[in-house]
C-alpha cells in the first residue's frame, strides 16, 4: 500500500456574530505576539476596524497586507515584506484569494497559518491546497490551516453571488467522485470509499435542500459547514482528488481562455452540467439545483461566449493528464464540444 499523509486543521470555530473573539481564538491557538494579516481592499473596508478591536483585547500587534491579484509575482512581493514583520502567525482574511495567498506565504515561510473566510465560495478554506495563476493550472499543496473562524453573519452579508458560488463548488464533487472512480477502475488509481462518501455528502446537501434554499434563501451554514468538510475530504484523501474532477478542468481551461471572468464556483457548476452528461449522469438536476441557490447555468450569465466555451472543453482534455477523468474517454472535437455545450443549454 502507499502512503500518504493528511494534515487536518487543529482548530475550527463557527459563529455568528463572533468576530470580537478572534483575538482570543488566535491566542488559544499558539499565543501569538504579532500577527500579519492578508486580506483584499473590498474585506478590509468590512473588516478591518472589528479585527484590530478583537486583537487588541489579547494585546496582540498586526501589520495588514493587501492582496491585490494571485499572481505568483505579487505574492512573492507581499510575502518579503510578511518575512520582515517577524510575526507568529499569518491570517489570510477573504475569499479563496487571500486565504490561498496567506496559505502559500505560510508554507514558504514556515509560520502557521489561521483562515478567515469572509465568504462561503469555494472549499479551500479548510484544505492544505492553494491555487495560485502559475505554470501549472490546478492547486499544489502547501499546509492545512491551523485554525479556521468562521463568522456567519459577516458570510451572509458578502455578495450573494459568493454564496451561489461556494453551492457549484461543491455540485462538482458529484463529478469529481464519479471520475475518480473511473480512475480506480481503468488505472488502479488509489480510491478513498470515506473521503469519496464525505465529499459526496457535501454535494448531496445542496442538491436535496435546493428548493427550500430557494424559497428561504440558501443557509450559509449549512454552505460553509459543506465546503469545510470538503476541504476535510480532501485533506484525507491527500489531494483534491474528492473535489475536483473534469469539471474543474473546464473551469481551470477558462481560468486561461478568459481569465478574471466568473467565479470559480460559477465556472465548475456550469462545467458540472456538461460533464454529467458526458458521465451519463442527471444533468437537468444539476442545472435545477444551480438555478435553486441563484447559480449561473449559461456561459452568457457569466459574461463568456459561445465560441470560449467550446475551445474550453476541448482545451480541458490536456489539462493535468496524470488524472484520468471522463474526458480522456469522450474526446472533444469542435463538433462533440459544439454538441455538448448546445445539448446542455449552457450555450
Ligand atoms: N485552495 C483551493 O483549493 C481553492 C482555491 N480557489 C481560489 O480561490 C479564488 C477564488 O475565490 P473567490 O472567493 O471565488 O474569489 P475572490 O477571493 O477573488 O473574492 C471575490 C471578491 O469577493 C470579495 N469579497 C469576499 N468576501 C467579501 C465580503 N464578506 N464582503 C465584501 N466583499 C467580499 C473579494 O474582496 P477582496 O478584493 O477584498 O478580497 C473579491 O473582490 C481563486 O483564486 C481560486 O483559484 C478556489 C477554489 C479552491
Ligand atoms: O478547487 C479545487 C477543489 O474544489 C481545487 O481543485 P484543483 O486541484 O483542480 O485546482
Ligand atoms: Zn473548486
Amino acid at each position: 500500500m502507499q502512503s500518504h499523509t493528511m494534515e487536518l486543521p487543529r482548530l475550527i470555530e463557527i459563529g455568528e456574530k463572533n468576530i470580537e473573539d478572534f483575538g482570543k481564538f488566535l491566542y488559544s491557538l499558539n499565543k501569538p505576539k504579532k500577527v500579519s494579516l492578508i486580506s483584499g481592499t473590498n474585506v478590509q473596508n468590512v473588516l478591518k476596524s472589528k479585527i484590530e478591536k478583537s486583537l487588541k483585547i489579547k494585546k496582540i500587534q498586526h501589520i495588514w497586507h493587501t492582496s491585490i491579484d494571485n499572481q505568483i509575482k505579487s505574492i512573492d512581493i507581499i510575502q518579503k515584506s510578511v518575512k520582515k514583520d517577524n510575526s507568529d502567525l499569518i491570517v489570510g482574511i477573504g475569499g479563496g484569494r487571500s486565504v490561498d495567498t496567506a496559505k502559500l506565504i505560510s508554507y514558504n515561510l514556515s509560520i502557521p497559518f489561521v483562515s478567515l473566510p469572509t465568504a462561503a465560495s469555494h472549499d479551500g478554506m479548510a484544505s492544505p491546497f492553494v491555487s495560485v495563476k502559475s505554470d501549472k493550472p490546478h492547486s499544489i499543496v502547501a499546509s492545512a490551516p491551523l485554525g479556521v473562524f468562521v463568522d456567519i453573519d459577516v458570510i451572509k452579508k458578502a455578495p450573494s453571488k459568493l454564496l451561489a458560488s461556494g453551492c457549484g463548488d461543491l455540485i462538482a464533487n458529484i463529478i469529481a467522485v464519479k471520475d475518480w472512480q473511473l480512475g480506480h477502475k481503468k488505472k488502479k488509481e488509489y480510491y478513498g470509499r470515506y473521503a469519496a462518501d464525505l465529499a459526496m455528502m457535501s454535494a448531496k446537501i445542496v442538491m436535496e435542500n435546493s428548493s427550500e434554499f430557494s424559497r428561504k434563501g440558501t443557509d450559509p451554514r449549512v454552505i460553509v459547514e459543506g465546503l469545510i468538510s470538503a476541504g476535510v475530504a480532501s485533506c484525507i484523501a491527500g489531494s483534491s482528488r474528492p473535489c475536483s474532477g473534469a469539471e474543474h478542468l473546464f473551469s481551470h481551461a477558462l481560468d486561461k481562455i478568459a481569465p478574471g471572468i466568473g467565479l470559480h464556483g460559477e465556472k465548475c457548476g456550469i462545467g458540472s452540467i456538461m460533464m454529467a452528461k458526458l458521465q451519463g449522469q442527471d444533468w437537468k438536476k444539476i442545472t435545477k439545483t444551480l438555478k435553486d441557490v441563484g447559480a449561473p447555468t449559461t456561459a452568457k450569465q457569466i459574461g463568456i461566449e459561445p465560441d470560449k466555451i467550446i475551445e474550453a472543453l476541448i482545451m480541458a482534455q490536456g489539462l493535468r493528464p496524470q488524472r484520468y477523468t471522463i474526458l480522456k474517454e469522450k474526446i472533444m472535437t469542435k463538433k462533440t464540444a459544439l454538441n455538448l455545450a448546445k445539448s446542455t443549454k449552457v450555450i
